[in-house]
């Protein structure tokens, strides 16, 4: 698939002095059809990044190219395939129905009058808003806002989708209506820069996945690489009462391990980095010892979540890896 975005050792400063150093010479590519995820805390200039694809702010330096249009010398060319989906309230008139909000901003958009009405029942059906259509878009959740959002930035069929947080607020079943749409637009080709804290969406939508951090791209691959990048696939908890284990040599023999002790039981979390017949053994063998009386109620053994792996590799460093609380 041809590249749509790409962006070639950029570097962005702020202030007078460009003493605020936003971007880092940052490269990066999204091809046709793809979803990338871009990763980072606050202020890692991933919003800095949006706005310069958007055309919305200039390059301190470097190339940035959209559909083949350079961002500074083609301005408008960019901006014709480029739609940002920033969400929220704002820009949608309340008291008109969702299609009428769309047939506005379709002739806003210069779409011609014989094309409006075709081009707003494609997007009403790619984003499920077919059946609420024709009522007022005060009565919609904001889910359904949501969606009308993406179906305003698909009007023109973009090339291009910048998406910003978009299930924030969003409840787990309007959230996934709206991965749904999203999922139909990278399949009809658009390229889509996903900006977002919430991982379930990376998890779902996201091709690869870039991560950001002070200004530089710490790593770019794809999500299943990004996976493994945390040195270990599956989280156990193990519940019991009774002495606790020691959280030191469950570490040694399993890779990182964290000991809680309540007054009613103590808690063993384990990450390790394959849950197979010698995890599982040694992990009864270190709850089994004998003579430590020690009861063993359940072990939850769950998948690695993408906030595991965010908060190993991109968040804040965990030094230590055997640690034990008490709680009072
Ligand atoms: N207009 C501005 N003037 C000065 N500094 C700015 C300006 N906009 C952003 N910055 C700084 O540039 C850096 C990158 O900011 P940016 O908003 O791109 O980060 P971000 O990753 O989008 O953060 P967030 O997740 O909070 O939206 C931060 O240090 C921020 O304080």
């Amino acid at each position: 698939m041809p590249d749509v975005i790409v962006v070639e050792s950029v570097s962005r400063h702020y202030g007078r002095h460009a003493e605020v150093q936003a971007l880092h010479d940052v490269s990066l590519r999204v091809a046709e059809g793809e979803v990338v995820a871009l990763l980072g805390d606050n202020g890692a200039g991933k919003t800095t990044l949006s706005k310069i694809i958007a055309t919305l702010l200039l390059p301190s330096s470097g190339l940035v190219s959209v559909a083949g249009h350079d961002i500074v010398r083609s301005p408008r060319a960019v901006r014709a395939v480029v739609s940002s989906v920033f969400g929220g309230e704002r820009g949608l008139y309340g008291r008109l129905s969702g299609r009428h909000n769309l047939e506005f901003f379709a002739a806003l958009k210069g779409i011609p009058h014989s094309r409006i009405e075709a081009a707003v029942d494609e997007v009403l059906a790619t984003t499920g808003l077919r059946d609420a259509a024709d009522r007022a878009v005060r009565s919609y959740s904001r889910g359904m806002k949501q969606r009308l959002h993406l179906a305003v930035s698909s009007l023109t069929r973009p090339r291009v989708l910048l998406l910003d947080e978009p299930t924030i607020g969003l409840d787990p079943s309007e959230a996934d209506r709206l991965r749904g749409a999203v999922a139909s637009l990278r399949e009809s080709g658009v390229a889509i820069l996903l900006t977002s804290h919430q991982l379930l969406d990376v998890e779902r939508l996201a091709d690869r996945v870039v991560l950001l951090s002070q200004g530089q791209i710490r790593s770019d691959t794809d999500l299943e690489t990004f996976r493994r990048s945390a040195g270990y696939t599956a989280v156990a908890t193990v519940y019991g009462s009774g002495t606790p284990p020691r959280a030191q040599e469950a570490a040694q023999q399993l890779g990182s391990a964290e000991v809680r002790v309540e007054p009613e039981g103590w808690t063993l979390s384990l990450r390790v980095r394959r849950w197979d017949t010698t995890t599982f053994r040694r992990l009864a063998a270190i709850l089994d010892a004998a003579g430590e009386g020690r009861e063993v109620h359940s072990i939850d053994v769950a998948p690695l979540r993408l906030e595991d792996v965010y908060s190993s590799i991109g968040g804040p460093q965990k030094s230590v890896n055997a640690n034990v609380h008490h709680a009072r």
